[in-house]
């Protein structure tokens, strides 16, 4: 024996219902016992509550309301039985309708409606859908049966949610299917008392029907049909990568339908949860979809926890005060009084100093709370010894539900750190002993953020996004599209990583798209779709649109962005750059931002600033991290100038050198920067701050290279003149290092807290002899590496070689944020 059960949606339209059919078809050629629960048609049980409240205030529209729902039933008629069978059915609901309307003219003279009313004219929803169906059947050649549930499941006379006798119910039906072997129809949500009044059975009513026959009948399985695929690990509305649970055991279904879960009402199904019987909840509309199995053991599961759940609406009430310490008795009159005002605590949370316990309600109820227990409390207010009773609105719940938890230690950790990491405040917390559930209570603007960046971190092998905003699409920034371009399938498939350009921003135009801007054509899109470029807005929508996982990514040398950088880390947000402006202005800027990427738990990376992609940030931060000390650094920094002094010889022109430079990508925007030293000054300064040595920018003692007419050049165009003209001057000491068998190298170095850069020849015996192309080197005198210095050489400058250090920046960002 086995119970089935349609919701409204199922039997809502001549379609579903067609579908419905065919299912119970399939169902009966297995010659398999079953019985069948229907729910009143999608929506009529709202529209006849509505009906009964228009008649009750003396509303005369409710008769053309009534006459709605009259054509829908004769629409499923007309729809799904033949012209010729029609009239009996017609007639059958037509009765139907008159008696409704005769309850209803007695409810609009007398303008009143009670619950016990309301349950009979609720009634006509389940009595209605359920006989059209079995009409239809019938007039299939199918044994079908109309069975009325007021006939066999009894309640006392609480209208609105009867109350179950159990035991005359259970005799009832055992005694009715014996009787009766034909397919039953059952009316679900409704029921009557002993003396035959009618009743229904609350929320979740129809699933309850099913639950109770099934248990009376010991049915091996009771199939719950609705318009979904199953229960899902996250309401797929707010969590993009939600996924159907394949298993779930009742104590995590009863977790997390508290919470919020709508797809079934586990208390409803407490009969049949008591008797083992496993429960599948499918998809009328989807009848592929192999079904959530709702059991009591969960069936093996991959991750630690099964589902999450939210309440997008709660208050937060806290009652504090030191003479609440060690008083027994306090919550048991806190919990009581609100438990006499019908005022239901949906979490709790108190601290072991007991200074204070603050719990969660709904927010329609606050104000009713706060009066209860200020009268409750009035005599400890007036003493002092409860200082306050405060609430909070604008809050939700999350719950993390599953059995899981109880094996694998970390849970809670993880939750707590992907929270923090996503620069979300937890304003309170609660796990029960069972630990089947831990709850915290959030800023309601954070609710989807936090779905799905816990979604993220616990569903793995589920997709994660990371939100790249990226501003700047130059050189560097075109390039690191291409790349993710590029790695987008590989990421995908062997990272669980998705990629997500959320935004992107040239000087001209700016576009921000949540559900991302594909790397193959994001030209067009910007050019297209973009919208004028404005970077304080741009900022301000990220901020707004508040996703998990965003990155900010600046591919400028904008020297006014960076204001903004102090902003997007203060709303947690985690900045990328190979801009060195930032890090290069006043001390006290470069650990303001250190330090609000700390607090705020964000990352705040910008390898790139020195040498490129060639690792030595992260070097340094490693050595220091371990307790080294920095002796001294010494350094080529510039891949531009050592470029050049690798390639300027007596064959050709110092200026022709520097625009092959600035073609390979090696320069600056402002070519002037590299050949100014300003570039290396702001590297050697960085590189400075690193090892804990707070120099200011004008410290740095800076040798020019260039004779002051190019150094003056107002123009990039006028510097290259410049250039032309000073040739000889170059020529010269290139020439004469040439006849010493030396080279020319720009070196800074570190040492004793002061920086500088000089340009100094090298001979053959010298490390920084032998280079090439845009080669940096990078020599690490510290404590550990005293005797033979740390070296780091290669390419220093270069559109793949940059893009690819800030994509590893950006990497390094998905594996913290786990
Ligand atoms: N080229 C290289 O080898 C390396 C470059 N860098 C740094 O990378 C950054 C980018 O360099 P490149 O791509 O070579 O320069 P680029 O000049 O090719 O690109 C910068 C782009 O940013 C745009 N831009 C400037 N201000 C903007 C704003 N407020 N909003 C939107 N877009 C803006 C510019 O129009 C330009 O398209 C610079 O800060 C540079 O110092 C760092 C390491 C190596
Ligand atoms: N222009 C810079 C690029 C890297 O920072 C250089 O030449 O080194
Ligand atoms: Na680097």
């Amino acid at each position: 024996m086995k119970v089935l059960k349609f919701g409204g949606t199922s039997v809502g339209s001549v379609d579903s219902i067609k579908t419905v059919i065919n299912i119970l078809e399939e169902n009966l050629a297995k010659g398999e016992r079953f019985a069948v629960v229907f729910s009143a048609m999608g929506g009529v049980t709202n529209r006849l509550i509505e009906i009964g409240k228009m008649a009750a205030s003396g509303n005369p529209d409710y008769i053309e309301f009534l006459k709605g729902v009259e054509e829908r039933h004769f629409a499923i008629v007309r729809g799904l039985i033949p012209v010729k069978s029609q009239s009996s059915t017609f007639a059958a609901v037509r009765g139907l309708f008159n008696e409704l309307e005769d309850i209803l003219r007695g409810v609009s003279w007398i303008k009143e409606l009670s619950e016990r009313t309301l349950d009979l004219i609720m009634s006509f929803g389940e009595r209605l859908s359920t006989m059209v169906i079995t009409e239809i059947l019938k007039s299939k050649g199918i044994a079908a049966e109309f069975c009325d549930a007021r006939q066999i499941i009894h309640t006392n006379a609480t209208y609105g949610m009867g109350d179950v006798n159990f035991e005359i119910t259970n005799k009832q039906i055992l005694e009715y299917f014996a009787k009766n072997a034909a397919l039953q129809c059952v009316t679900g949500f409704i029921a009557s008392t002993a003396e035959g009044v009618t009743t229904t059975l609350g929320r979740g009513g129809s699933d309850f029907t099913a639950s109770i026959l099934g248990a009376a009948l010991d049915a091996e399985a009771i199939e719950i049909w609705t318009d979904v695929d199953g229960m899902m690990t996250a309401d797929p509305r707010k969590v993009t990568n939600a996924f159907t649970i394949p298993s779930i055991s009742y104590a995590e279904a009863m977790e997390l339908s508290h919470f919020g879960a709508k797809v079934i009402y586990p208390p409803s199904l407490q009969p049949a949860f008591a008797k083992n019987i496993t429960l599948k909840v499918l998809n009328t509309f989807n009848t592929d979809f192999e079904g959530t199995y709702v059991q009591k053991a969960a069936n093996g599961k991959e991750y630690a926890i099964t589902g999450i759940s939210s309440i997008d609406e709660i208050a937060l009430v806290n009652i504090q005060g030191s003479g609440m310490i060690g008083v027994a008795g306090i919550s048991g009159r806190l919990f009581t009084a609100l438990s006499n005002n019908a005022i239901s605590v949906i979490l709790i949370s108190q601290a072991s100093s007991e200074h204070s316990i603050c719990f969660s309600i709904d927010p329609k109820n606050a104000q009713k709370a706060s009066e209860v227990l200020e009268k409750e409390f009035a005599t400890e207010i007036s003493l002092g010894h409860i200082d306050s009773i405060s609430i909070e609105k604008n809050l939700s719940i999350i719950a993390i539900v599953g059995e899981g938890m109880k094996k694998s230690t970390g849970v809670s950790g993880k939750l707590f750190s992907v929270l923090g990491k996503n620069g979300i405040n937890v304003v309170a917390t609660a796990q029960g002993s069972s630990e089947l559930n831990i709850s915290v209570v959030i800023a309601k603007s954070d609710l989807s953020k936090a779905l799905n960046a816990i979604h993220g971190v616990f569903f793995q092998s589920e997709t994660r996004s990371l939100n790249l905003f990226i501003v700047g699409v130059g050189l560097i920034g075109s390039t690191l599209i291409e790349q993710v371009r590029n790695q987008t399938q590989y990421l995908r498939t062997e990272k669980f990583l998705n990629l997500n350009i959320a935004g992107l921003s040239n000087t001209k135009k700016m576009l921000l798209d949540i559900d991302g801007i594909k790397p193959e054509n994001w030209r067009d899109r910007v050019m297209d779709e973009g919208v004028k470029t404005n970077l304080p807005a741009f900022v301000q929508r990220m901020i707004e649109l508040n996703l998990p996982n965003s990155v900010f990514v600046d591919c400028t040398s904008d020297k006014d962005i960076v204001q903004y950088y102090q902003i997007l880390l203060d709303a947690s947000i985690s900045v990328v750059t190979p801009n060195k402006v930032a890090n290069s202005g006043s001390y006290s800027e470069y650990v303001s931002l250190q330090r609000t990427a700390l607090q705020r738990g964000v990352k705040f990376l910008y390898e790139t600033n020195v040498g490129a992609g060639l690792p030595i940030i992260n070097t340094i931060q490693g050595l220091m991290a371990s307790g080294d000390k920095f002796l001294k650094i010494e350094a080529i920094l510039s891949g531009t100038l050592s470029y050049i002094f690798n390639n300027f010889s007596s064959e050709n022109r110092f200026v022709d050198v520097v625009k092959e430079a600035k073609a390979k990508g090696f320069t600056e925007p402002d070519p002037r920067d590299d050949l100014s030293g300003a570039d290396v000054g702001r590297k050697i300064l960085i590189l400075a701050r690193e090892v804990g040595v707070p120099l200011e920018p004008e410290e740095i003692k800076i040798s020019q290279i260039l004779p002051g007419n190019c150094l003056n050049a107002p123009t990039v165009d006028a510097f290259f003149k410049e250039l032309e003209i000073s040739n000889n001057y170059f020529a010269e000491n290139q020439a004469n290092a040439e006849a010493n068998g030396e080279k020319l190298r720009y070196i800074a170095t570190l040492e004793n807290g002061k920086a500088s850069i000089e340009l100094k020849t090298v001979d053959s015996s010298h490390p920084f002899y032998n280079l090439s192309g845009s080669d940096n080197i990078i020599s690490f005198t510290t404590e550990r590496y005293k005797d033979r210095p740390l070296v780091i050489k290669g390419p220093g400058a270069g559109a793949e070689v940059t893009a690819s250090g800030v994509f590893a920046d950006i990497m390094s960002i998905s594996s913290y944020l786990g």
